[in-house]
């Protein structure tokens, strides 16, 4: 068998975590022969709930769990770790958008992103979960210097998830048959859901989505306010914020990272912008990726329409406007 991986997985006592650990410690993140152990960080004031968390770990009796050591050290949490799950930090309430988040979580993934430099892996694979998971990711980065950019990604996959069931219950097929959905730009209310290259598989043939749904005031209206809107959708029925499905999204992201994207189908991560589909450069931007022996690349020369031009500029200035509120807050 091979040797266990270190993951952590930060905010390891809140609501994410408590899905979250259970799929990666059951093998559905790293392969069925990967054996883990799992650094769970959490603040002062959570260790005995994370206690609690630990003990059921062990009560799980899960054979790839190799070891767990909860903390709430930085430099113990990321020692060695080659893939990280950030999810540590404030969730938003009803009424609020996930940037006025930025003053109470940003600060978080600076001290995290130092950690990072100093203890993980320099492959250490970080996804950063906790909101606004773009330009906290853009900061993390920013203060892990010896670990490429390209190792910081922001979760959208919750959002493509959600655009995916979207499209599956509009045309009565298992989600499954629905693939290529793309997520373009923030993780916030800006963000652009793009079902204009996803395919439906009908009868072993694939059809372009919207040859299928025929219906382009749906998809460009309805459609995508529901996507854009269904994080605050979820926490105006539960009071909270989403938890099971931002765990299986979280668990969709890494897994595709490590174990790579299937033939002909892409999917949507925040990476480090490098200007293609004339984004912003230097901020954390969704979009389409491919997957190959750990390596992520951006999908190229998809169609762009002029519709989907203005949502692209739109949520690409508030990524700008957020990385520089960002700097602000944590030069201050
Ligand atoms: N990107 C996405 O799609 C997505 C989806 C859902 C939720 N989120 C975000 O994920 C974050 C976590 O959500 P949750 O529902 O699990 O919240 P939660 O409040 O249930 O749990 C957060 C946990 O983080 C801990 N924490 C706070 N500061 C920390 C620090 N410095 N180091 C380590 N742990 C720390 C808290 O003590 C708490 O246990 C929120 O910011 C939420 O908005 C993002
Ligand atoms: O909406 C939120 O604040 C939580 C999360 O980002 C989500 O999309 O459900």
């Amino acid at each position: 068998m091979a040797e266990p991986l270190r993951v952590v997985v930060t905010g390891a006592a809140g609501q994410i975590a408590y899905s979250l650990l259970y799929i990666v410690a059951k093998g559905d993140v790293f392969g069925p022969n990967q054996p883990i152990i799992l650094h769970l960080l959490d603040i002062p004031p959570m260790m005995g709930v994370l206690e609690g968390v630990v003990m059921e770990l062990a009560d799980c009796a899960l054979p790839l769990l190799h070891g767990v050591v909860p903390t709430d050290d930085p430099a113990v949490a990321f020692k060695d770790v080659t893939a990280a799950f950030l999810v540590g930090a404030m969730p938003r309430k009803q009424g609020m958008e996930r940037k006025d988040l930025l003053s109470a979580n940003v600060k978080i993934f600076k001290v995290q992103g130092e950690a990072l430099d100093k203890y993980a892996k320099k492959d250490v694979k970080v996804l950063v979960v906790g909101n606004p998971a773009n330009t906290n990711a853009l900061i993390c980065s920013r203060y892990a210097p010896s670990i490429p950019k390209e190792n910081f990604t922001a979760m959208t996959r919750l959002d493509q998830n959600r655009a995916q069931a979207q499209i599956a219950a509009k045309l009565g097929v298992p989600v499954r048959q629905v693939s290529n959905l793309i997520i373009w730009g923030n993780h916030s209310s800006t963000q652009f859901p793009d079902a204009s290259h996803a395919l439906v598989n009908i009868n072993g043939a694939n059809t372009a989505v919207v040859e299928a749904i025929k219906d382009a005031a749906w998809l460009n209206s309805v459609f995508v306010e529901t996507v854009q809107k269904r994080g605050a959708a979820v926490i105006n029925a539960r009071k909270m914020s989403s938890a099971m499905s931002a765990a299986k999204a979280a668990s969709d992201h890494m897994r595709d990272w490590f174990l790579g994207t299937e033939d002909g189908r892409f999917v949507s991560m925040g990476v480090i912008s490098d200007g293609s589909y004339c984004a912003p450069k230097d901020v954390i931007f969704s979009f389409p990726v491919t997957i190959k022996c750990g390596k992520w690349k951006i999908v190229q020369e998809l169609g762009i329409t002029d519709f989907a031009r203005k949502l692209l500029d739109a949520t690409g200035k508030e990524l700008e406007e957020e990385r520089q509120e960002a700097i602000q807050i944590i030069e201050a």
